[in-house]
Formats: C-alpha cells, structure tokens, sequence
C-alpha cells in the first residue's frame, strides 16, 4: 500500500480561498515581463577571454575554414592509397616528417610515405593516415600489412566549419561551448550586449548584518548576501546596493534616485498586505505602474513587477526561500529580457521519489534534490513534504526547484515534474 505525504505539514494559511482572490498563474506573470520589457539599447565588443556569460548582440560568423587544412586525426603516417598495388605487406620509405604546427616539406608517392602526428597539416600526395599501432618500422622504412581506405584518419579543411557561416546567433549567452565554437572559427572578438545595471533596495527594519550585531528584536538579513551572490553574473552590475527602513517616504527617496539610472530596480520585502508593507504605495506615489502583484505560487506569493518612471521594477518578499525563488524564475525571465537573451531550451523533466498529496491551487516551487535515477534511466528527485518560505537551513543540500503545478492535489511516485537546476549551484 503506497502512504501519501501528509498534506501542507506545519504550513500556513496563506492557501485559504480568500487569499488566493487576484492571484496569476506563473505563465501569466512571465508573459507579462516579456510583454512590458524590452531589451536595453547599447552594445559593446570584448574579447574572447572575457566574454563569458555575456549575451551576444550580433551574429557570430566563421573567419576560415574549420580546420583551416586538412590534417591527421592520428600519429601515425601520411600515404597515398594508390601506393597499396597488388597483395601487401606493402612497405616504403619514411622520407619526412611533419609534427603539428610544420608545414609538410615533401610529397607522399608511390614509395614513400610522412611520419605525420594528429593535428599536422596533410603533405601533398597523401590520402590516407595510418595510425603507428598499425605500421611495422624498420630503421627509415615502414610496412603496412592492410591498404586503408581513402580518407582514413584525415580531417578535411571545412569540415566542422566554413567561412562567413554563422555559427552564432544573436541573443545566445556565451558559455564555454560558445566560446569553444568561436574560437574555432577564429574569432577573437565579439559583440555584447551591455552589462545590466541593478540596483537592490533590501527593506525591513528587522533585519541587521553580522558585522554590526542585532537588537533583540532583530533578524540577520539573509536576503543581501543571498541576492548579491545569486545575482553575481558577468552579465549584471549591482550598482546599487540599500538597505531602507520600512517607511513609505524612505523608501520613496531610494526608488525615486534609482528611476532612469539603473535598468532594473529590485526591492525584497514590504510588498504584502499589512500597513508596514510600503513598496508599491511608495511607487505609486511615485506615478509608478503596477503589472502584477501576487502570483499563485508557494512560496514567493505576494511577488510583484511595475515601473517606476521607465524603470522595471521586481519586488521580491521579503522570507528569504520566497526572494530566491522568486528572483531564480521573474529575475531570471527579467535578465533574459533586458538582454534580448533567447529563453532556455526543454524543460527538463524529472521524477518524484515519494507520492505527493497537497492542496492545489497554487503552484509550488519546492527545493528539492535529484538522487539518481529510475529503472528506465529517469532522473529521480526527492524533496520535502511542505514549503517553509523563512527556512534556508537545509537548501545548500539542495539541487533546484521542483515545480509542483497548480491544479495537482495528489502526484503518485514517479510523477513527471519540471525541475529548475540552481543557475549557480
Ligand atoms: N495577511 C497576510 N500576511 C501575509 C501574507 C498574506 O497573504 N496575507 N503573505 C505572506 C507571504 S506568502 C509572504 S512571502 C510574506 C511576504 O511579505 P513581504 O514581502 O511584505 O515581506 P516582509 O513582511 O517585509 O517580510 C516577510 C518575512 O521575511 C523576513 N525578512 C524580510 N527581509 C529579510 C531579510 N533581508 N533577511 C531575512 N529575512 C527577511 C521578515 O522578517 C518577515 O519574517 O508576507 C506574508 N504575510
Ligand atoms: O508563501 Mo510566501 O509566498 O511565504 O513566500
């Protein structure tokens, strides 16, 4: 008999009907940031070595040919195939020799062949390369007991890539695939999108650093380490980083000298209901615009995106779990956006280890770990059995988010379920 979890163990509330009026779905909230946002004008090129992680904003085209000359696969020896005449063993004289990076000095013929190593550029004549574990050497002379094909071993010149294809488009991130193909067609500079400028405004006047000590009353703010390391991309610069009391004019002044001097403010905490949640009357306040507030997600609910000015805003909760997860999937789409970045690829889909009985309703996004794979090579993940939005104790055991939909009550083992891997796990 297969035991269900038991359903929302120690959670809150916050599922009750009543709070879930005025809530979208996920999908809706990312459409509406692809919808209000648009990627930021200016471009710049980098070198190679410094581009990774960076979006690009042209095309990528090969320089040459890739490789640039055919060459050996192998160390071993350059021969012409029309030299194998009649019955073998066949041998010849070794009268050159060209290691990669030499440019071949003789031709290869009917009595005689190339000591050539892998890389090395393929000597006139030549059509095939016998690998040295197949050769027989004797003083200068070499035997072959077997004639190769035609183009053993060889790799032709243009055959991965060849000149002015585009080997790139724009709006990839460049990571170190990218970069491997770029190098390859000889290109040594590229052109970027330009670094994203964010500000973070961190609210709360609970929360205090280690550094300074905390009042009784006090909390450690999680939330700026956490955020300046989850935003710790070659493609971002924190150009601002606040902490503001929860009060509506303070908070007031930090939007208002931030709007049109950074791409993208975030705020983390202040944006629920009660009276001490100030951000979005501060915005407005401001003339700012509202797209959405609340999202029918566990955690990270009350998570909501505007403009202040022309500048996009996210607010974040302020529970730590809440702001990270938030920032991982609206942050993320909002990065992806402002740099013109093509969205991810699949989804990837995973498998529970254990059922899964909760209320539907809103979608989950539970930490989770993958532990290995099914019987039918699926990866497996397990998580816990409820959503703690102010816990981060045991999320460094953790791999991603698993995403629970919204309309699923009850999930038997080995349900299908999307996983978001942490970006900088
Ligand atoms: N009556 C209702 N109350 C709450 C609701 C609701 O629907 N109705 N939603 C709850 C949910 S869900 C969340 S999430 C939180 C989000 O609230 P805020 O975004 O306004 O955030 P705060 O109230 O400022 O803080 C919430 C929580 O997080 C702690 N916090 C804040 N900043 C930090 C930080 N930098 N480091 C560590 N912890 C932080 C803060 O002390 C609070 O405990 O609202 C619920 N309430
Ligand atoms: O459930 Mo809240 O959404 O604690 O983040």
């Amino acid at each position: 008999m297969t035991v269900l979890q038991r359903i929302e163990a120690q959670g809150c509330d916050c599922d009750a009907a009543g709070h879930r009026a005025g809530l979208i779905s996920l999908e809706e909230a990312l459409a509406r940031i692809e919808t209000h946002v648009s990627p930021v004008p200016g471009t710049g090129a980098v070198p190679l070595l410094g581009a990774a992680g960076r979006v690009l904003a042209e095309p990528v085209r090969a320089n040459t040919m890739t490789p640039p000359f055919d060459n050996s696969a192998m160390d071993g020896y350059a021969v012409s195939t029309a030299a194998f005449a009649g019955d073998g063993p066949w041998s010849f004289a070794v009268a050159s020799r060209v290691p990669a990076g030499t440019a071949p000095v003789a031709m290869v013929g009917t009595s005689r062949v190339a000591r050539i190593f892998t890389g090395a550029p393929l000597p006139a004549g030549a059509d095939a390369v016998i690998a040295q574990e197949a050769a027989h050497l004797s003083h200068d002379r070499v035997s072959f007991d077997r004639c190769p094909p035609r183009g053993l071993n060889i790799r032709r010149a243009g055959e991965d890539m060849m000149p002015g294809q585009v080997i790139l488009a724009p709006g990839v991130r460049l990571g170190p695939r990218e970069i491997a193909a770029c190098a390859a067609a000889g290109v040594g500079t590229v052109a970027v999108r330009r670094r994203l400028r964010v500000a973070l405004l961190v609210t709360g006047d609970e929360i205090a650093c280690a550094e300074s000590g905390r009042d009784d009353a006090q909390i450690w703010d999680v939330n700026t380490p956490m955020l300046m390391a989850a935003m710790r991309d070659p493609q971002v610069e924190v150009v601002r980083l606040e902490r503001i009391p929860d009060r509506r004019d303070a908070l007031m002044q930090g939007l208002a000298r931030r709007i049109g001097r950074v791409d993208v403010i975030v705020t983390t905490g202040g944006v629920s209901v009660g009276e001490e949640d100030h951000v979005k009357p501060a915005l407005r306040a401001l003339g700012g615009e509202i797209h959405f507030s609340g999202v029918a997600m566990k955690p990270g609910k009350p998570v909501s995106f505007g403009r202040v000015g022309a500048t996009p805003w996210l607010g974040l909760p302020g529970n730590p779990l809440s702001a990270l997860v938030t920032w991982q999937l609206f942050g993320g789409a909002l990065l992806r956006r402002l740099t013109g970045q093509t969205p991810p690829r699949a989804r990837r889909l995973v498998v529970t280890a254990v059922p899964v009985r909760r209320r539907p309703g809103r979608c989950e996004l539970r930490p989770a770990t993958l532990v290995g794979c099914d019987a039918l090579g699926r990866e497996v993940v397990r998580f816990g059995d409820a959503t703690h939005s102010a816990r981060v104790g045991s999320l460094a055991a953790a791999d991603g988010l698993v995403l629970l939909p919204a309309d699923r009550d009850v999930l038997p083992t080995g349900a299908l379920v999307e996983f978001h891997p942490f970006s900088n796990a």
